[in-house]
Protein backbone atom coordinates (compact mmCIF):
# COMPACT_ATOMS: atom_id res chain seq x y z
CA UNK A 1 0.00 0.00 0.00
CA UNK A 2 3.18 2.57 1.04
CA UNK A 3 4.64 1.46 -1.94
CA UNK A 4 1.54 1.77 -4.45
CA UNK A 5 0.80 5.45 -2.72
CA UNK A 6 4.16 6.33 -3.33
CA UNK A 7 3.87 5.50 -6.62
CA UNK A 8 0.51 7.83 -6.94
CA UNK A 9 -1.69 4.72 -7.17
CA UNK A 10 -5.06 5.27 -5.63
CA UNK A 11 -5.23 2.72 -2.56
CA UNK A 12 -8.28 4.07 -1.18
CA UNK A 13 -10.30 0.53 0.21
CA UNK A 14 -14.10 1.76 -0.93
CA UNK A 15 -12.54 2.53 -4.34
CA UNK A 16 -10.58 -0.71 -4.46
CA UNK A 17 -13.36 -2.87 -3.94
CA UNK A 18 -15.14 -1.09 -6.92
CA UNK A 19 -12.37 -1.70 -8.62
CA UNK A 20 -12.03 -5.14 -8.03
CA UNK A 21 -15.87 -5.71 -8.48
CA UNK A 22 -15.75 -3.93 -11.51
CA UNK A 23 -13.12 -6.77 -13.20
CA UNK A 24 -14.78 -9.87 -11.70
CA UNK A 25 -17.98 -8.68 -13.42
CA UNK A 26 -16.06 -8.22 -16.15
CA UNK A 27 -14.39 -11.49 -16.55
CA UNK A 28 -17.53 -13.32 -15.88
CA UNK A 29 -19.74 -11.39 -18.73
CA UNK A 30 -16.22 -12.25 -20.62
CA UNK A 31 -17.20 -16.16 -20.19
CA UNK A 32 -20.85 -15.90 -20.82
CA UNK A 33 -20.26 -13.71 -23.91
CA UNK A 34 -18.13 -16.75 -25.51
CA UNK A 35 -20.48 -19.14 -24.39
CA UNK A 36 -19.21 -20.15 -20.55
CA UNK A 37 -22.12 -19.35 -18.58
CA UNK A 38 -24.13 -22.63 -19.57
CA UNK A 39 -20.88 -24.73 -18.69
CA UNK A 40 -20.59 -22.94 -15.46
CA UNK A 41 -24.33 -23.66 -14.94
CA UNK A 42 -24.47 -27.18 -15.69
CA UNK A 43 -20.88 -28.00 -13.54
CA UNK A 44 -22.96 -26.34 -10.55
CA UNK A 45 -25.75 -28.55 -11.48
CA UNK A 46 -23.51 -31.72 -11.44
CA UNK A 47 -22.62 -30.70 -7.59
CA UNK A 48 -26.25 -29.41 -6.74
CA UNK A 49 -28.58 -31.96 -8.90
CA UNK A 50 -30.85 -29.59 -9.40
CA UNK A 51 -32.21 -28.43 -12.80
CA UNK A 52 -30.52 -24.91 -14.24
CA UNK A 53 -33.47 -22.60 -14.05
CA UNK A 54 -33.38 -19.44 -15.41
CA UNK A 55 -36.33 -17.08 -16.58
CA UNK A 56 -36.36 -18.76 -19.91
CA UNK A 57 -37.08 -22.30 -18.19
CA UNK A 58 -35.53 -25.20 -17.06
CA UNK A 59 -33.19 -28.29 -18.87
CA UNK A 60 -35.42 -31.38 -18.52
CA UNK A 61 -34.45 -35.14 -19.57
CA UNK A 62 -36.93 -36.05 -22.47
CA UNK A 63 -40.47 -36.58 -21.22
CA UNK A 64 -41.01 -38.43 -25.02
CA UNK A 65 -38.21 -40.05 -27.07
CA UNK A 66 -38.56 -40.92 -30.90
CA UNK A 67 -36.53 -44.16 -31.38
CA UNK A 68 -37.19 -45.07 -34.69
CA UNK A 69 -37.41 -46.07 -37.09
CA UNK A 70 -34.45 -45.12 -39.24
CA UNK A 71 -35.93 -43.58 -42.40
CA UNK A 72 -39.49 -44.43 -41.11
CA UNK A 73 -40.43 -40.45 -41.35
CA UNK A 74 -38.78 -39.72 -37.63
CA UNK A 75 -37.28 -35.97 -39.37
CA UNK A 76 -41.01 -35.49 -40.59
CA UNK A 77 -42.63 -36.23 -36.97
CA UNK A 78 -40.48 -34.11 -35.20
CA UNK A 79 -40.38 -31.18 -37.24
CA UNK A 80 -44.47 -31.07 -37.30
CA UNK A 81 -44.47 -31.52 -33.52
CA UNK A 82 -42.32 -28.61 -33.12
CA UNK A 83 -45.16 -26.51 -34.50
CA UNK A 84 -46.64 -26.84 -31.10
CA UNK A 85 -45.93 -24.22 -28.52
CA UNK A 86 -45.94 -27.23 -25.63
CA UNK A 87 -42.68 -28.93 -27.53
CA UNK A 88 -39.53 -28.43 -27.65
CA UNK A 89 -36.69 -30.20 -28.92
CA UNK A 90 -33.30 -30.93 -30.02
CA UNK A 91 -32.72 -30.40 -33.63
CA UNK A 92 -30.03 -32.51 -34.17
CA UNK A 93 -30.04 -36.30 -33.00
CA UNK A 94 -28.27 -36.50 -29.76
CA UNK A 95 -27.27 -40.63 -29.87
CA UNK A 96 -27.26 -40.52 -26.12
CA UNK A 97 -28.37 -43.46 -25.41
CA UNK A 98 -26.28 -45.40 -27.95
CA UNK A 99 -23.00 -43.95 -29.10
CA UNK A 100 -22.40 -41.16 -26.31
CA UNK A 101 -23.57 -42.56 -23.16
CA UNK A 102 -20.29 -42.70 -21.11
CA UNK A 103 -20.51 -38.73 -21.23
CA UNK A 104 -23.26 -39.20 -18.58
CA UNK A 105 -26.75 -38.08 -17.86
CA UNK A 106 -26.02 -34.30 -17.03
CA UNK A 107 -24.13 -33.80 -20.58
CA UNK A 108 -27.31 -35.40 -22.00
CA UNK A 109 -29.93 -32.83 -20.22
CA UNK A 110 -27.94 -29.75 -21.04
CA UNK A 111 -28.35 -30.70 -24.48
CA UNK A 112 -31.98 -30.24 -24.24
CA UNK A 113 -33.25 -26.86 -24.85
CA UNK A 114 -34.71 -24.93 -21.83
CA UNK A 115 -38.67 -25.48 -21.15
CA UNK A 116 -41.32 -23.95 -19.40
CA UNK A 117 -43.85 -26.18 -16.68
CA UNK A 118 -46.22 -28.10 -19.11
CA UNK A 119 -44.03 -28.04 -21.59
CA UNK A 120 -42.45 -31.17 -23.39
CA UNK A 121 -38.76 -32.09 -24.03
CA UNK A 122 -38.24 -34.24 -26.65
CA UNK A 123 -35.47 -35.88 -28.90
CA UNK A 124 -35.13 -38.38 -31.49
CA UNK A 125 -32.26 -40.54 -32.62
CA UNK A 126 -33.98 -43.42 -34.32
CA UNK A 127 -30.94 -45.94 -34.07
CA UNK A 128 -32.21 -46.58 -30.38
CA UNK A 129 -34.75 -48.89 -31.70
CA UNK A 130 -32.30 -51.06 -32.49
CA UNK A 131 -29.67 -50.80 -30.07
CA UNK A 132 -29.90 -53.66 -27.21
CA UNK A 133 -28.56 -51.69 -24.77
CA UNK A 134 -31.08 -48.40 -25.13
CA UNK A 135 -33.65 -50.01 -23.12
CA UNK A 136 -32.16 -50.31 -19.67
CA UNK A 137 -30.41 -47.21 -20.18
CA UNK A 138 -33.86 -44.93 -20.98
CA UNK A 139 -35.42 -46.70 -17.91
CA UNK A 140 -32.25 -45.72 -15.93
CA UNK A 141 -33.23 -42.10 -16.26
CA UNK A 142 -36.71 -42.58 -16.50
CA UNK A 143 -39.56 -45.44 -16.23
CA UNK A 144 -41.89 -43.35 -17.39
CA UNK A 145 -40.39 -41.80 -20.65
CA UNK A 146 -43.06 -41.96 -23.45
CA UNK A 147 -41.69 -44.10 -26.77
CA UNK A 148 -42.54 -43.11 -29.97
CA UNK A 149 -41.50 -45.44 -33.26
CA UNK A 150 -42.45 -44.31 -36.39
CA UNK A 151 -42.28 -47.66 -38.86
CA UNK A 152 -42.69 -47.84 -42.26
CA UNK A 153 -42.94 -50.94 -44.87
CA UNK A 154 -39.90 -53.11 -44.26
CA UNK A 155 -39.53 -53.00 -47.68
CA UNK A 156 -39.20 -49.77 -48.98
CA UNK A 157 -37.49 -49.25 -45.67
CA UNK A 158 -34.72 -51.04 -46.98
CA UNK A 159 -34.83 -49.61 -50.49
CA UNK A 160 -34.59 -45.78 -48.52
CA UNK A 161 -31.54 -46.72 -45.86
CA UNK A 162 -29.93 -48.10 -49.48
CA UNK A 163 -30.71 -45.41 -51.39
CA UNK A 164 -28.91 -43.28 -48.98
CA UNK A 165 -26.05 -45.38 -48.69
CA UNK A 166 -25.56 -45.35 -51.96
CA UNK A 167 -25.50 -41.31 -52.28
CA UNK A 168 -22.45 -41.77 -49.51
CA UNK A 169 -20.34 -44.44 -51.95
CA UNK A 170 -21.60 -44.72 -55.14
CA UNK A 171 -19.71 -47.74 -55.88
CA UNK A 172 -22.18 -49.51 -53.50
CA UNK A 173 -22.69 -53.14 -55.04
CA UNK A 174 -26.63 -53.94 -56.23
CA UNK A 175 -29.36 -53.96 -53.55
CA UNK A 176 -30.01 -57.34 -54.93
CA UNK A 177 -26.47 -58.49 -54.79
CA UNK A 178 -26.78 -57.04 -50.43
CA UNK A 179 -29.81 -58.54 -50.14
CA UNK A 180 -29.13 -62.34 -50.47
CA UNK A 181 -26.51 -64.31 -48.73
CA UNK A 182 -25.80 -65.72 -52.08
CA UNK A 183 -27.26 -65.70 -55.49
CA UNK A 184 -28.08 -69.08 -55.56
CA UNK A 185 -29.74 -70.25 -52.45
CA UNK A 186 -31.48 -66.90 -52.45
CA UNK A 187 -31.85 -66.59 -48.48
CA UNK A 188 -31.65 -62.97 -47.08
CA UNK A 189 -29.09 -61.40 -45.76
CA UNK A 190 -30.14 -60.78 -42.49
CA UNK A 191 -27.22 -59.58 -41.28
CA UNK A 192 -27.15 -56.75 -43.74
CA UNK A 193 -28.56 -53.84 -41.06
CA UNK A 194 -30.63 -52.44 -44.06
CA UNK A 195 -32.48 -55.90 -44.18
CA UNK A 196 -32.09 -56.25 -39.68
CA UNK A 197 -33.69 -52.90 -39.08
CA UNK A 198 -37.00 -54.01 -40.49
CA UNK A 199 -38.07 -56.77 -38.45
CA UNK A 200 -39.63 -54.92 -35.86
CA UNK A 201 -40.95 -57.91 -33.63
CA UNK A 202 -37.16 -58.64 -32.73
CA UNK A 203 -36.46 -54.82 -31.57
CA UNK A 204 -39.63 -54.34 -30.15
CA UNK A 205 -39.41 -57.62 -27.95
CA UNK A 206 -35.76 -55.98 -26.87
CA UNK A 207 -38.02 -53.23 -25.83
CA UNK A 208 -40.90 -54.58 -23.72
CA UNK A 209 -38.76 -56.20 -21.43
CA UNK A 210 -38.54 -52.65 -19.78
CA UNK A 211 -41.34 -50.66 -21.00
CA UNK A 212 -45.20 -51.80 -21.14
CA UNK A 213 -46.81 -51.46 -24.33
CA UNK A 214 -49.23 -48.77 -23.28
CA UNK A 215 -45.98 -46.49 -22.80
CA UNK A 216 -45.42 -46.40 -27.00
CA UNK A 217 -46.86 -45.09 -29.63
CA UNK A 218 -46.86 -46.45 -33.33
CA UNK A 219 -47.14 -43.65 -35.75
CA UNK A 220 -47.46 -44.95 -39.55
CA UNK A 221 -44.65 -43.78 -41.38
CA UNK A 222 -46.91 -44.31 -45.12
CA UNK A 223 -50.35 -42.26 -42.92
CA UNK A 224 -48.14 -39.78 -42.60
CA UNK A 225 -47.14 -38.54 -45.45
CA UNK A 226 -50.94 -39.26 -46.81
CA UNK A 227 -52.80 -38.06 -43.49
CA UNK A 228 -50.31 -35.88 -41.72
CA UNK A 229 -53.15 -34.55 -39.91
CA UNK A 230 -54.63 -37.51 -38.80
CA UNK A 231 -51.30 -38.85 -37.42
CA UNK A 232 -50.33 -35.92 -35.63
CA UNK A 233 -53.70 -35.99 -33.86
CA UNK A 234 -52.85 -39.44 -32.40
CA UNK A 235 -49.42 -38.50 -31.43
CA UNK A 236 -50.60 -35.39 -29.49
CA UNK A 237 -53.31 -37.39 -27.53
CA UNK A 238 -50.84 -39.45 -26.86
CA UNK A 239 -48.80 -36.64 -25.18
CA UNK A 240 -51.06 -35.54 -23.28
CA UNK A 241 -51.07 -32.10 -25.53
CA UNK A 242 -54.10 -29.76 -26.69
CA UNK A 243 -54.40 -30.59 -30.71
CA UNK A 244 -53.08 -27.50 -31.97
CA UNK A 245 -51.44 -29.39 -35.14
CA UNK A 246 -54.08 -29.80 -37.62
CA UNK A 247 -55.50 -29.82 -41.13
CA UNK A 248 -54.64 -25.75 -41.62
CA UNK A 249 -50.42 -26.63 -40.78
CA UNK A 250 -50.21 -28.57 -43.66
CA UNK A 251 -50.33 -28.46 -47.41
CA UNK A 252 -49.61 -31.23 -50.24
CA UNK A 253 -46.38 -29.88 -52.27
CA UNK A 254 -46.57 -31.42 -55.59
CA UNK A 255 -43.10 -30.77 -56.26
CA UNK A 256 -41.77 -32.46 -53.44
CA UNK A 257 -44.45 -34.97 -53.21
CA UNK A 258 -44.90 -34.67 -49.86
CA UNK A 259 -46.72 -32.72 -47.03
CA UNK A 260 -44.92 -29.65 -45.92
CA UNK A 261 -45.76 -27.22 -43.15
CA UNK A 262 -47.57 -23.93 -44.63
CA UNK A 263 -46.11 -20.76 -44.43
CA UNK A 264 -45.33 -20.20 -40.64
CA UNK A 265 -46.48 -16.69 -39.04
CA UNK A 266 -43.78 -14.07 -39.56
CA UNK A 267 -41.71 -16.24 -42.07
CA UNK A 268 -41.49 -15.52 -45.74
CA UNK A 269 -41.92 -19.15 -47.17
CA UNK A 270 -43.43 -22.27 -46.35
CA UNK A 271 -41.38 -25.33 -45.27
CA UNK A 272 -40.57 -28.65 -46.63
CA UNK A 273 -37.81 -31.00 -45.65
CA UNK A 274 -34.83 -31.25 -47.32
CA UNK A 275 -33.25 -32.72 -50.04
CA UNK A 276 -31.86 -36.00 -48.45
CA UNK A 277 -36.07 -36.76 -47.46
CA UNK A 278 -37.67 -37.65 -49.88
CA UNK A 279 -35.62 -39.15 -52.64
CA UNK A 280 -36.23 -41.41 -55.45
CA UNK A 281 -35.51 -44.67 -54.69
CA UNK A 282 -33.29 -46.58 -57.42
CA UNK A 283 -35.46 -49.46 -59.61
CA UNK A 284 -34.74 -52.94 -58.33
CA UNK A 285 -36.44 -56.01 -59.83
CA UNK A 286 -39.88 -56.72 -58.60
CA UNK A 287 -38.88 -60.28 -58.22
CA UNK A 288 -36.09 -59.05 -55.75
CA UNK A 289 -38.73 -56.74 -54.07
CA UNK A 290 -41.40 -59.68 -53.71
CA UNK A 291 -38.48 -62.07 -52.29
CA UNK A 292 -38.18 -59.96 -49.23
CA UNK A 293 -41.50 -58.99 -48.78
CA UNK A 294 -42.37 -62.94 -48.15
CA UNK A 295 -39.23 -62.91 -45.86
CA UNK A 296 -40.78 -59.89 -43.71
CA UNK A 297 -44.48 -61.16 -43.87
CA UNK A 298 -44.30 -63.63 -40.54
CA UNK A 299 -42.14 -60.38 -38.56
CA UNK A 300 -44.93 -58.26 -40.05
CA UNK A 301 -47.91 -60.39 -38.54
CA UNK A 302 -45.94 -60.88 -35.73
CA UNK A 303 -45.57 -57.04 -34.93
CA UNK A 304 -49.07 -56.76 -35.79
CA UNK A 305 -50.13 -59.02 -32.94
CA UNK A 306 -47.30 -57.33 -30.48
CA UNK A 307 -49.22 -54.02 -30.99
CA UNK A 308 -52.67 -54.84 -31.96
CA UNK A 309 -52.39 -52.40 -34.89
CA UNK A 310 -52.34 -53.80 -38.63
CA UNK A 311 -49.84 -51.27 -40.65
CA UNK A 312 -51.25 -52.98 -43.99
CA UNK A 313 -47.92 -53.72 -45.68
CA UNK A 314 -48.86 -56.43 -47.77
N1 LIG B 1 -43.28 -34.60 -45.10
C1 LIG B 1 -42.24 -35.33 -45.48
N2 LIG B 1 -41.28 -34.79 -46.26
C2 LIG B 1 -40.22 -35.53 -46.66
N3 LIG B 1 -40.04 -36.82 -46.33
C3 LIG B 1 -40.96 -37.40 -45.56
C4 LIG B 1 -42.10 -36.69 -45.12
N4 LIG B 1 -42.85 -37.54 -44.39
C5 LIG B 1 -42.23 -38.71 -44.38
N5 LIG B 1 -41.10 -38.64 -45.09
C6 LIG B 1 -40.19 -39.77 -45.29
O1 LIG B 1 -39.16 -39.67 -44.33
C7 LIG B 1 -38.13 -40.50 -44.82
C8 LIG B 1 -36.86 -40.23 -44.05
O2 LIG B 1 -37.07 -40.75 -42.77
P1 LIG B 1 -36.28 -40.25 -41.50
O3 LIG B 1 -36.44 -38.78 -41.35
O4 LIG B 1 -36.74 -41.07 -40.36
O5 LIG B 1 -34.79 -40.59 -41.91
S1 LIG B 1 -33.51 -40.68 -40.97
O6 LIG B 1 -33.52 -42.00 -40.34
O7 LIG B 1 -33.57 -39.59 -40.01
O8 LIG B 1 -32.38 -40.54 -41.90
C9 LIG B 1 -38.05 -40.19 -46.29
O9 LIG B 1 -37.56 -41.34 -46.95
P2 LIG B 1 -37.12 -41.33 -48.50
O10 LIG B 1 -38.37 -41.03 -49.27
O11 LIG B 1 -36.61 -42.68 -48.78
O12 LIG B 1 -36.09 -40.26 -48.64
C10 LIG B 1 -39.50 -39.85 -46.64
O13 LIG B 1 -40.15 -40.85 -47.39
Amino acid sequence: GVVLRKQGVDTHPKRVSVFFTMILISIYLFYCLTGYCDSISSAYDTYSNLSVSNNFGTKEFPQAIIIGVKKGGTRALLEFLRVHPDVRAVGAEPHFFDRFYEKGLQWYRNLMPRTLDGQITMEKTPSYFITREAPPRVFSMSRSTKLIVVVRDPVTRAVSDYTQTLTKSPDLPSFQNLVFKNSTTGLIDTSWSAVRIGIYAKHLENWLRYFPLAQFLFVSGEKLVTDPAGEMGRVQDFLGLKRVVTNKHFYFNQTKGFPCLKKPEGSSRPRCLGKSKGRPHPHIPAEVLHRLRDFYRPFNMKFYQMTGQDFGWD
